[in-house]
């Protein structure tokens, strides 16, 4: 693969926050023009690869490149939509200022969008099927109506790549392939789409798979990824399914990584 259609390239990167490693050093690729989905149990390291991607966070040690360039900058063509901290609960905000939100990175806090951006937010807003609650204010909406609202804002920014932290986890059934034509047709049209998710079919269903426990398992094509022996180092299911064959091919696999190492860390 030349390294033009590569989106990411991280060679021995470790990753953390302040005291905290959350993936350990790590080389992996995602290409560009691709569905990449991260899988892993809970808490290891799938959100904060995206944020490294994102220039959220800056590498511990190692390297991560973007387009061959060093994540984030000011006019970055990586659009990210971060669930969580998107907004703080209570934030008094409609679904179409919060969607329009997507176009501060190019216009800044100041800038008058042009017709052309105001249609880039309707467009947006029919694609996710929020048209109808477009004043409504973000506190008012149900979780998978305010996940929908989240990828518009994505759709918004003027991106190359998009990446979407578990855009899929929670919805109906239409929401859910919604989301999902969204992410094919941004393939379809030459874009990278990067997303986290717990759903092993979904993640055989994608282009590209990196598979984390805590470190990149295992990164490429799904088939050479998604195989027993690494879903079984991810997961540490080995001794759980031994006599059970089936096992693995239950699509909700939900370990949990915290489990190995965090009880002295979250004392509740
Ligand atoms: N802002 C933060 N400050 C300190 N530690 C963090 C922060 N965010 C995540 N961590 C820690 O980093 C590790 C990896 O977290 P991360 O959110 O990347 O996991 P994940 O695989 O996305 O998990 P989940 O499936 O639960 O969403 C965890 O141990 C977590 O507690």
């Amino acid at each position: 693969m030349s390294n033009d259609e590569l989106l990411v390239e991280a060679s021995d990167v470790v990753l953390g926050y302040e005291r905290n490693i959350a993936v350990k050093a790590s080389s992996f690729t995602i290409p560009h023009r691709k569905v990449t989905t991260i899988i892993g149990p809970n808490g290891s390291g799938k959100s904060t690869i995206l944020n490294a991607i994102a220039g959220v966070i800056e590498p511990l040690s190692g390297e991560i490149s973007v387009f061959g360039r060093k994540p984030g900058g000011r006019h970055s063509e990586v659009a990210y939509v971060m669930q969580s901290l998107a907004f703080p609960e209570g934030t008094p905000i409609t679904v179409r200022e919060a969607i329009a939100m997507g176009l501060y990175p190019k216009l800044g806090w100041f800038g008058r969008p042009s017709a052309d951006d105001r249609a880039r937010v309707q467009r947006a807003m029919e694609r996710l099927r929020v048209t109808d609650l477009a004043h409504r204010h973000l506190d008012e909406l149900s979780g998978g109506q305010r996940q929908r609202v989240y990828v518009a804002q994505g759709m918004t920014q003027r991106h190359e790549a998009l990446l979407l932290d578990e855009p899929l986890t929670g919805l109906d059934i239409l929401s859910a392939r919604t989301i999902d034509e969204i992410i094919h047709s941004e393939r379809d049209r030459g874009h990278a789409v990067v997303l986290t998710t717990h759903d092993l079919d979904e993640a055989r269903a994608a282009d590209w798979v990196i598979l984390m426990s805590g470190h990149v398992v295992a990164a490429g094509p799904p088939a050479e990824v998604l195989t027993r022996r690494n879903l079984e180092t991810a997961y540490g299911l080995g001794s759980l399914h031994a006599s059970d064959g089936d096992f693995l091919d239950d699509p909700h696999i939900d370990g949990d990584h915290e489990h190995e190492h965090s009880r002295h860390q979250h004392p509740h």
